[in-house]
């Protein structure tokens, strides 16, 4: 038994970040975590090695498609899949020893196993129970399915099955056309799979812009990903090697079924917080199964911060990241500071498709008077040289005061492109603002000075 300022449960990164902060901020701290591994979801199951096997199907698609345009000659790679998930599984090794070397250099206790809490300041960990000032409980998400459809890991897959397919489905039939399974969707379809996306709404990417959502579900389906949507799946039924997925279309309720090798259940995730014993604490949880906190991470519970994918809000890691940092600040008696406003949200196909801030849905509903600057990468020098033209920086701003908004990038380098927007946002810049700074020539970024630009006086290469 020990006895620490924090201790930390979960070592995703909403845990593993707390945990470095508060031992940066000169607190005493040990980090519970049951996984064989630090890093949690995402560098285990999630980003990180989705992320590996998306940049391995982008290469394998330039060079089926663009290589000999560009005067490289010679038969396209052939796939070995093995090596390609002993890549992924390397990469995602290097980056969960990253976060042991983190801790060992900061002096976090890792207390290896599953953490449960017996009462206020106090965590058991097997046999042993430890003593804490405070608790951040930071557990995560799993995901979760439909009524009807049982994943087993084998022929009805959740993300984390789909990582490690013992072989390449001929069919691939996807439930949810959201993040997960339209970049886990473009892997397998890129490899060779034919993807069949059913949807149960009319739109892909939920939340995102519309006119976003319309040009991204084009440039899938000419990728060869199949859409189905308006779609309400029944039921899945496996033999040993196949699938059976029933679905009603809710259009006009007539039922279809398709076959598939396998099936990827990408209906969305849901909290973790079993075994943890908050119930029994009083803990307040959420109908979704959130548990609640007030706006400094703060549970009802004293001493008992939550964070992350536990709580409510986008189940992103950089949320959960922001929410680590600043709720070790509070603990340490500083300002924990999250702009959830500003958050972006990067979904890693190719192109990528990057968004923050408001959508002009959202604008119109709140009935707020506003701008479109709107820049097609085809006028990007740098976007049509390396075959990647399609899209779009779409840059929203208040019509009135030229403040910016949002932003919602299709394109090259989208994910690294938004951050821009996002500095310019907290910075509260004007579209002007954006315009006027020195972009280099060429970069994928001009287009977003373009888009800022047609904010304004418009756009020069359009
Ligand atoms: C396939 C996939 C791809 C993704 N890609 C992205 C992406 O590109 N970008 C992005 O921003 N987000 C992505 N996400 C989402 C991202 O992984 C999560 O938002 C993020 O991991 C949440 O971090 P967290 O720290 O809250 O929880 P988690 O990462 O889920 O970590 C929680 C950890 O707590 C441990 N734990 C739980 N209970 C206990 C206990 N009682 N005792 C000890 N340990 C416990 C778990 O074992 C786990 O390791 C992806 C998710 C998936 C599934
Ligand atoms: N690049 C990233 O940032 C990234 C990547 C992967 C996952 N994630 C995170 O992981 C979480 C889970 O991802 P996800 O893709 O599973 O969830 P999601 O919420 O993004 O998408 C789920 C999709 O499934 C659809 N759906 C729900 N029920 C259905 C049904 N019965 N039939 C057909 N369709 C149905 C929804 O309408 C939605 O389009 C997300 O919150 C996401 O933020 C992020």
């Amino acid at each position: 038994m020990a006895n620490y300022d924090v201790i930390v449960i979960g070592a995703g990164p909403g845990g593993y970040v707390a945990a470095i902060r508060c031992a940066q901020l000169g607190l005493k701290t040990a980090c519970v975590e049951g996984r064989d591994t630090l890093g949690g979801t995402c560098l285990n199951v999630g980003c990180i090695p989705s992320k590996a096997l998306l940049h391995a199907t982008h290469q394998l698609h330039e060079a089926e498609h663009n290589f000999a345009t560009m005067g490289l000659k010679g038969k396209s790679p052939s796939v070995d899949w093995d090596q390609m998930k002993a890549y992924k599984s390397d990469v995602v090794g290097q980056n969960t020893k990253g976060i042991e070397f983190l801790f060992k250099k900061n002096k976090i206790d890792w207390l290896k196993g599953w953490g449960s809490i017996p009462e206020a300041g106090k965590v058991k960990v097997g046999d042993e129970v430890h003593e804490a000032k405070n608790i951040i409980v930071a557990s995560g998400s799993e995901p979760s399915s439909i009524p009807g459809v049982e994943i087993d890991e084998n022929i009805v897959v959740s993300s984390t099955g789909a990582l490690e397919l013992k072989k390449i489905p001929k069919k691939l039939a996807v439930i949810g056309a959201g993040v997960i399974g339209l970049e886990l969707g473009s892997v397998y379809a890129r490899l060779g799979s034919e993807v069949q996306v059913i949807e149960f709404l009319d739109v892909i990417t939920p939340g995102m812009d519309a006119e976003v959502q319309r040009n991204f579900q084009k440039l899938l389906k000419k990728q060869g990903i199949e859409f189905t949507m308006g779609a309400a799946v029944q039921k899945v039924e496996t033999t040993k090697t196949k699938a059976k997925l029933t679905y009603k279309l809710r259009k006009d309720d007539s039922e279809h079924t398709i076959d598939a090798d396998t099936v990827l259940v990408a209906t969305g995730r849901k909290p973790f917080t079993d075994g943890l014993g908050l119930e029994a604490l009083g803990v307040e949880i959420s109908p979704r199964g959130q548990i609640k906190t007030d706006n400094q991470w703060r549970t009802n519970v004293p001493g008992i911060f939550a964070i992350g994918d536990a709580i409510d809000g986008p189940m992103l890691a950089h949320k959960a990241e922001d929410e680590g940092m600043a709720a070790a600040e509070v603990i340490a008696g500083k300002h924990g500071h999250v702009n959830y406003d500003v958050i972006p949200g990067v979904i890693y196909t190719a192109p990528e498709v990057a968004s923050v801030g408001k959508t002009e849905d959202q604008l119109k509903e709140e009935g707020r008077a506003y701008k479109v600057g709107k820049f097609s990468f085809m006028g990007n020098a740098r976007a049509k040289a390396v075959f990647q033209g399609d899209g779009f920086v779409k840059l929203l701003a208040d019509k009135d005061t030229d403040r910016v908004l949002g932003c919602h990038i299709i394109g090259p380098g989208a994910g690294d492109l938004i951050h821009e927007i996002c500095v310019a946002m907290e910075f509260g810049a004007s579209a002007e603002d954006v315009a006027l700074t020195c972009h280099a020539h060429p970069t994928f970024s001009e287009a977003v000075r373009e888009a800022a630009l047609a904010c304004g006086s418009g756009a020069i290469h359009a």
